[in-house]
């Protein structure tokens, strides 16, 4: 447990726990769906604080379910097995010889690093793939690479959820950890890659979840990447919507994540930095919040009785 600085007055640390205090009442009970990227896992302290994060939210109340992601874990192995991969518009072109590495490694490496990370001190942790208990569903789906359509290979895009599986998991206290292979729905036989955050958005709208939580490498969505002061810390979903052609690379995914989030019920998903240690407990139970929040047009006017 890291103490507190001596810099901090006996007053400042009480106002650390009172701060918190509006923000525990208004999220207990709640569900909150939180994106862990591949490469906000990279660095050791960096994981145990976010598994204590995640255990944080579980003990005052809340039901967090993570969905992890693994691209660069994935290229790491990909390159070690010398087998090519690119991407295109922000997903991995997945050949059938790259999708068993890909199904391999994320429920078969990172999803274990992560359950055994979360269960060190505890035992709530458990992880399932979108395959188990018919949890997702995917189509086929194109990268969209200078506003045309590309073939990516074996990727899919959720158009079904089957939360039970889920849905019992957290009925039994348990923190459900996610890993985004699917079924083709056309046929479940055949596997296909699906983005994390594309997963997380889907799951985060059929578990009802009140947030979407985004971990990644960088402070947030930068309105013109990558100058650094242009960062947005807070956007409407039509406003967002405008931006999304113009975005590059792996936000592609993530805005299009977040603006599928909050059309979809979910009232506000946030844009963190991975690379800050507990980023997520300032997010949700400071007043200031970090990064990028993402809310439904509604929500941005002030006036509206549930706007945050
Ligand atoms: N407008 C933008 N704002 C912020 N990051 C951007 C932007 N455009 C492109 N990026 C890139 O997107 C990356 C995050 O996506 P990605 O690498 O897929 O992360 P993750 O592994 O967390 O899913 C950033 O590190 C940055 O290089
Ligand atoms: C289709 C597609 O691109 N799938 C991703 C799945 C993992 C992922 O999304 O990982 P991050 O969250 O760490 O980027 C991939 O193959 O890399």
């Amino acid at each position: 447990m890291t103490e507190l600085p001596d810099s901090l007055r006996p007053d400042q640390k009480a106002e650390v726990l009172l701060q918190a205090l509006p923000w525990l009442r208004r999220f207990a009970g709640t569900r909150v769906v939180i994106k862990y990227g591949g490469n906000a896992m990279v660095d050791e302290n960096l994981q145990r604080a976010f598994a204590a994060d995640v255990l944080f939210l579980h003990q005052v109340g809340m039901q967090p379910v993570v969905v992890h992601g693994g691209g660069p874990q994935i290229s790491a192995m990909l390159d070690r097995l010398q087998i090519a991969s690119e991407f295109r518009g922000g997903l991995r072109v997945t050949t059938p010889e790259a999708m068993a590495v890909v199904r391999m490694v994320l429920t078969g490496q990172v999803q274990r690093d992560l359950v055994s990370l979360l269960n060190v001190d505890t035992a709530h942790a458990v992880g399932i793939s979108g395959e188990d208990g018919g949890l997702l569903r995917a189509e086929r789906r194109t990268a969209v690479v200078d506003g045309e359509p590309v073939d990516v290979g074996l990727v899919g895009d959720v158009v079904e959820v089957h939360p039970s599986a889920v849905e019992d998991l957290l009925a039994a206290g348990r923190i459900p950890v996610i890993s985004t292979i699917a079924p083709d729905v056309t046929d479940p036989s055949q596997v296909l890659n699906v983005n994390a955050d594309t997963a997380a958005a889907a799951l985060a709208v059929a578990l009802g979840a009140r947030k979407l939580v985004v971990l990644t490498d960088v402070e947030g969505l930068y309105r013109s990447w990558p100058d650094r002061s242009s960062i947005v810390r807070r956007i409407a979903a039509s406003e967002l919507s405008v931006m999304l052609p113009d975005l590059q690379s792996g936000m592609v995914p993530k805005m299009e994540a977040c603006l599928r989030a909050v059309r979809g019920g979910v009232p506000q998903a946030h844009i963190i930095d991975g690379r800050q240690p507990h980023s997520m407990l300032l997010e949700i139970f400071t007043d200031e919040g970090v990064g990028t929040l993402v809310l439904p047009d509604w929500a941005t006017q002030s006036t509206h009785p549930e706007a945050p």
